[in-house]
Parts: C-alpha cells; structure tokens; sequence
C-alpha cells in the first residue's frame, strides 16, 4: 500500500487540530479507548460534543497541561492508502522544525483562518513548501461558518494566495484551495448543501486521488549511492561483490551502462537483487543489491549513475540555507557538510543573501544568518560532492550541515544553481 506524507502547519488557533481530529475521527482512525478517552478529556472541559483538536499528537495529556511538542507525526489510512502527517506548531519561531517535518512530504496543507485571510505564518509556510519543492500545495479555508460560507471571501482569500505564490518562482508546483468547517465537519471528508457553489473536491476526496506514483523520484536522472559493498568471505562466494544502497531517483535496469563516481569507471548492471528475488528494474526509493559486470572498484561513499547524466562534482557549492543554530552563520567557519553517507569538510565563503519569509524582501550581504533564517551562501568542500541542484532532482540535492565540534545539525541546505 502506498504512503502520502503531508506537512502541515499553521498559525495558533486557525483550526489544525480540529481538522486533523476531523479527518482521523471519519475516516474511523481512532481506536476505541483513545475515543474514549477524547470524550472523557471533553467533558472536563465541559463541553458536550467531542473536542476533536485534542485528538492530534495522540498526545492528550500534554495538550490539557499545555505542552507543545515540536514536530508531531500523525497516523491515519483509508482502503486506498495510507497518510502520515507531520504536524509543526505555528508559532513564528518554528521555522527549523517545518522544514524538518516538511521534508519527503508530497503534499503541504495550509490552513487560512476565512476571517484572518493570509496572515505572516501563511507566507512562510507556503515559502518552506516551495523551497522543498514539495509537489502539491492544498490550502483549506477553514472557518468558512464564520463568514457565513461566503463564497466572495473564500475568493479574496484564494486570489490573494495566488498572488504569493505567483511572487515565489515554484515550478511544478499545483495548489488547490478547499473551503472547509473543520467544526462542523464541512469539505473535510464529504461535501455537503452548505457551499453548493463550490465545485471542487472534499479535502480527503483531493489527498485521495493525488498520484503519488508519477510524483515520486523515478522521472529524474538515476542516482545509487553505495551504502555497503558486500564481499562474502565464503569459498563459493569467493568472486561476489554486491553493492547495497537505496536508489535516490530515477531507476536502473539489468544490462544498464554505468558510471562509477568518483573514479569515472565503467560498468554494466549484471543483476538486481531484492531479498532472494531477481528484478529487472528498480525505481527510485528501493533498497536493492546491485552487481556489476566487470570488476570495477567501488567502495562505500560511491555513487552509481548513468553515462551522460553525471551529476557535477562540485568543489564550491552555493545553497539555500536554513540555518538552525543559536550561534549566527558567518564567513570563515569551518563545518561538516554532509551529503547522503558522504561527509567532507566545508567552508563558508561567504553568506549572499537573505530572504524575509514574511515579506518575501531579498536583502543581499545581510554578514551572518541567524537562527531560522533562510538565506543563499557559497561553500568550498574539501572532498568533492556529487550532488544536483536541488530543484532538478531534490532527492540528491540535499545536504546538511554539522558543528565539527558538538556534531550537532546546524543547518539544511539546498544546491542552487
Ligand atoms: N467556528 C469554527 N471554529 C473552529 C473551526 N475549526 C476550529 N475551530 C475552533 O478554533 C479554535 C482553535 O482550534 P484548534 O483546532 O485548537 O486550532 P489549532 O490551530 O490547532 O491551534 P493550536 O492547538 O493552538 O495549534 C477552537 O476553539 C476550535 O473549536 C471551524 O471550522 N469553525
């Protein structure tokens, strides 16, 4: 069964919790105890109906004393699939946590409170999910009881949307807008009499028939990193060398040419192992074993890939940064930049630019880059990384950076070009 993962995140009260209670709660994702336990937790609050915002981060207990948790990962599946969610807390601070949540995710929810319209939070979620290129953008108007289902604000709020979205150069990216009534359960699982003038899908109708199969990584060009070089010590094994790893992006055949990086080597695809199975093919995000003809040399860190779609070794990298350390990115500091298993050595040259998330505002030569700050800096490595630009094949075009010292991750990074 496939899985579709969404980032979602919002700012305080528009509605999230109530929505993704809503949708868990109809599409009968909820065990029995924890329904009990929901309805208890809402008659102490006094109410008469079940608090379905306090079913998200199954996490009750922490909501009713007023803990907020970073990134929460949430569950739920109809016959066709299954969802994850990854949940961050609108507060404007949270940037560093929606881009970890956010990654891998193929679709970013975005709720709008009808009555607010697009408030700061809104332009910088929206920014993040066009960052990471993720493929699809569903943005609820949530509320829409409280303006009394008015399909005039539901599109001044969606023209205004539109308006960002055309000011962030996005390629590929589509975005839906859905007005909903989390409260009242309205375009969330099913439509209903109330918005007759909309025309468009239930908000689990949308996830529902979004193709995760044509967005996944399989159209870029073919990336294997090696993980493991196996070389069974037995006797009648004694020639075996398989290379284990997981495919990043696009697929490799049997009989394929290949190209060893760094050493440039030659090769051909001489069998594709999946457990005891023999496949012909393998497509991006499956772990396979892969053999080759002749006896190349290839170690753990190597990349396999196909002639004539070699991506650059790179020696200085410029990237989109988002920066997650306490101490400000300056000029001059050493760090580790690690791309998939490889790590090199990395020094900032310089930091470019930085963008205000809020405002969309550029400002060059900005010196450092603060804690959840976004901006454009220019790397030299000391080993070469043979990473794409992250919008032309986003599963090989990312890297994170470490402190040398406390090896903690300081910063994600993204190639430009
Ligand atoms: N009238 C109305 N109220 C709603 C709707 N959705 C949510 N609310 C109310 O808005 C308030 C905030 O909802 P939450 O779901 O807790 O909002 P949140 O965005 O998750 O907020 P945090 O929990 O602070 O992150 C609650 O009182 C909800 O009952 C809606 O569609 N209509």
């Amino acid at each position: 069964m496939d899985i579709l993962r969404i980032a979602t995140a919002g700012s305080v009260d528009d509605g999230k919790s109530t929505l993704i209670g809503r949708l868990l709660y109809e599409t009968q994702s909820i065990t029995r105890d924890k329904l009990e336990a929901l309805d208890a937790a809402s008659k102490r609050k006094g109410l008469d109906f079940l608090d379905l915002s306090l079913l998200t981060d199954g996490l009750i207990a922490e909501r009713e004393q007023g803990i907020t948790i970073d990134v929460a990962h949430i569950y739920f599946s109809t016959p066709k699939r299954k969802y994850i969610i990854a949940d961050t807390p609108g507060h404007f601070e949270y940037t560093r946590n929606m881009v970890t949540g956010s990654s891998n995710a193929k679709v970013s929810l975005i709720l709008v409170d009808a009555r607010h319209g697009v408030v700061e939070q809104t332009f910088r979620h929206f920014f993040i999910s066009a960052m990471l290129r993720i493929p699809k953008v569903i943005v609820c108007v949530n509320k829409m009881d409280l303006v009394g289902y008015s399909e005039e604000r539901f599109n001044q709020i969606r023209d205004e949307f539109q308006r960002i979205a055309d000011q962030i150069h996005s390629d590929g990216q589509t975005i839906d807008f859905i007005p909903v009534s989390s409260l009242f359960g309205v375009n969330i699982t099913s439509k209903s009499d109330e918005m007759s003038w909309y025309p468009g899908d239930s908000l689990l109708h949308a996830l529902e028939s979004i193709e995760t199969h044509t967005l996944w990584e399989t159209s870029r060009p073919a990336r294997f990193p090696v993980q493991y070089v196996i070389r069974p010590k037995t006797e009648e094994y004694h020639d075996y060398r398989g290379y284990a790893g997981v495919v990043a992006s696009g697929s490799f055949s049997v009989g394929d040419e290949v190209v060893v990086l760094p050493t440039g080597q030659r090769s051909k695809i001489s069998t594709i192992e999946k457990f005891d199975e023999q496949l012909q093919k393998v497509n991006a995000r499956e772990s396979v074993v892969l053999t080759l003809e002749n006896d190349v040399d290839v170690s753990r860190g190597n990349m396999l890939v196909k002639p004539g779609e070699e991506p650059v070794q790179r020696k200085e990298i410029t990237a989109q940064v988002c920066w997650l350390d306490y101490q400000a990115l300056q000029a001059g500091k050493t760090l580790i930049l690690q791309h998939g298993i490889n790590d090199t050595k990395a020094k900032v040259i310089s930091v470019d630019e930085i963008v205000n998330v809020q405002s969309l505002e550029r400002i060059a030569s900005p010196g450092q880059l603060k804690l959840n700050e976004i901006g454009s800096i220019r790397l030299k490595v000391a080993k070469p990384v043979f990473a794409d630009i992250y919008e032309e094949n986003p599963a090989n075009g990312a890297f994170i950076l470490v402190d040398e010292f406390t090896h903690a991750t300081v910063g994600v990074g993204f190639v430009n070009h």
